[in-house]
C-alpha cells in the first residue's frame, strides 16, 4: 500500500485523492461525502451554475472538475435544480470559500454534498489536471475521501469502463409518466405554472433538465414527460402536437428503444425538437453515426454559428459525444458548428419537420443566445396544427 506522505495541515479524515487511469495522482481535502466513487472525468469552464451542473442527469457517472477557481460562494438554494437530486459521481474543485452568502442560500455546497452522499475534493490544481484532461483526453478515475491509498485509487480508476457503449438514458429516467406545466423562474416571483396552454408536447425523457421543461412550459406548452424506453404507439395515443427528445446522460448509439421510436415519430410527420442526447438520438434515427470525442463540450462559453444567419451565439455545452458530419444522410441539412473545433452542432431534416441542436438552448447555467429555438420548434407545431 502506498500513502501520501502526512499533509500536516489537512486532519486524516478529510485527507482525499484523486487518481486518473493513467496514473497521474492529485492530493486534495474531501469536501462532500466520506468514501470513495468512480466515473470519468470531465472539465467544465462555466463560471456560474455549479448547482444547476451537479444536478444535471447528463452528468450521471462523471466526475466534474469546474475550472472557474472559487466555487461554492453563493451556497446552495431550493430553486436552482435541474433534477431532484445530484447526478454528478463526484465533484472536483479548486477553492472551497468559507463563507457562502446568497439571499436564496439554505445551506454550503459542503453541507449540500454530504446530505446527498456525493464524494467532492478542493484544493487541488484544476488547472493542470485539465491541461492533463486536454491533451490525453477524457481520463477515468476516481476520487478517495477519507483515506490516502494511492494503490487502491488507483485500482479503482482503472476499474472504471468508460462511458462508451454505455446506456444510461433508461437509468436516469423517469419511471413513471407525469405531466408538466411549471414556467420559467422570475426575480421575486419564483416559478410560475402554464394554465391555460395551446400545444400538448410529448418529451421522451433521457435524464431531462427541469429548465427545458420550464421554457416549453413558458411558450405554451403542456408537456407529458414519458420514461425513455416509452415507444412510439405510446406517444402518439397521447396526440401530441409536438414530439421532443431530452439530453442524458452516457453513449447515445446503445439507446436502440430510444432510436426506433423517434425513427417511427418522425417518419409520421410529428413535429420533433432534439436537445444533446436528444439531438444525438435524431441523428441515428436518420440513419448517421456518432463518435466519442476526445475530452467533449462542458462550458458556458461555447461559441456556435447559424450557417442560415451567419450569427455566432455564445452557448452551453454539455457532452462527450458528437455526430459523425461525415455520416449524415443527403435528408438532413447542417445548420450548426461549433467554432471551437468545427464540429457539429445541429441539423434539420429537409423531408421533415425536425431538427436538433447539441448544445444546450435551455443554458442553466449559460447564456440564453439559442433560446430562439424553443420558439421554432413552437412556430413548427402551430404551422403543422393549420397545415
Ligand atoms: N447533455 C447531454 O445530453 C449529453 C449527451 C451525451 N451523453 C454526451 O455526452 O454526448
Amino acid at each position: 500500500m502506498c500513502l501520501l506522505p502526512n499533509n500536516p495541515f489537512i486532519a486524516e479524515e478529510r485527507i482525499a485523492i484523486l487518481a486518473l487511469a493513467d496514473g497521474s495522482i492529485f492530493q486534495g481535502f474531501s469536501i462532500g461525502a466520506p468514501g470513495h466513487t468512480i466515473g470519468e472525468v470531465v472539465f467544465n469552464t462555466a463560471m456560474t451554475g455549479y448547482q444547476e451542473i451537479l444536478t444535471d442527469p447528463s452528468y450521471s457517472r462523471q466526475l466534474v472538475t469546474l475550472t472557474y477557481p472559487h466555487i461554492g460562494n453563493v451556497g446552495i438554494n431550493a430553486e436552482d435544480i435541474e433534477a431532484t437530486r445530484i447526478h454528478a459521481a463526484g465533484l472536483i474543485i479548486k477553492d472551497l470559500p468559507l463563507l457562502a452568502s446568497n439571499f436564496r442560500s439554505t445551506l454550503s455546497l459542503s453541507e449540500y454534498l454530504k446530505a446527498q452522499n456525493v464524494v467532492g475534493i478542493a484544493g487541488l490544481d484544476t488547472r493542470k489536471l485539465t491541461r492533463i484532461l486536454r491533451e490525453k483526453g477524457a481520463q477515468n478515475g476516481a476520487i478517495l475521501a477519507g483515506e490516502a491509498d494511492v494503490d487502491k485509487a488507483l485500482a479503482l480508476a482503472k476499474s472504471f469502463p468508460g462511458l462508451a457503449g454505455m446506456d444510461l438514458a433508461k437509468v436516469v429516467s423517469t419511471t413513471q409518466s407525469y405531466v408538466w406545466n411549471e414556467t420559467e423562474w422570475k426575480l421575486g416571483q419564483g416559478y410560475g405554472a402554464q394554465t391555460a396552454p395551446a400545444y400538448h408536447v410529448v418529451a421522451f425523457d433521457y435524464g431531462v433538465k427541469r429548465n427545458i421543461l420550464r421554457m416549453l412550459a413558458e411558450r405554451g406548452c403542456k408537456i407529458t414527460v414519458l420514461p425513455a424506453q416509452a415507444s412510439a404507439a405510446e406517444a402518439l395515443a397521447l396526440k401530441p402536437d409536438g414530439i421532443f427528445l431530452a439530453n442524458g446522460p452516457g453513449d447515445p448509439e446503445p439507446c436502440d428503444y430510444a432510436i426506433a421510436a423517434t425513427r417511427e415519430l418522425i417518419e409520421r410527420g410529428i413535429p420533433t425538437f432534439g436537445i444533446c442526447l436528444g439531438h444525438q438520438i435524431m441523428a441515428l434515427a436518420s440513419g448517421a453515426k456518432t463518435l466519442k470525442m476526445k475530452f467533449g463540450h462542458h462550458g458556458a462559453n461555447h461559441p456556435v454559428q447559424d450557417l442560415d444567419t451567419r450569427q455566432v451565439m455564445i452557448t452551453s455545452q454539455n457532452h462527450g459525444f458528437a455526430v459523425d458530419q461525415a455520416t449524415l444522410p443527403d435528408n438532413c441539412r447542417v445548420t450548426h458548428v461549433s467554432l471551437f473545433d468545427g464540429s457539429l452542432q445541429g441539423f434539420a431534416r429537409t423531408d421533415k419537420p425536425a431538427f436538433c441542436f447539441q448544445g444546450h438552448p435551455e443554458a442553466s447555467p449559460g447564456p440564453t443566445d439559442v433560446a430562439p429555438l424553443f420558439d421554432r420548434f413552437v412556430a413548427m407545431m402551430e404551422k403543422h396544427k393549420n397545415a
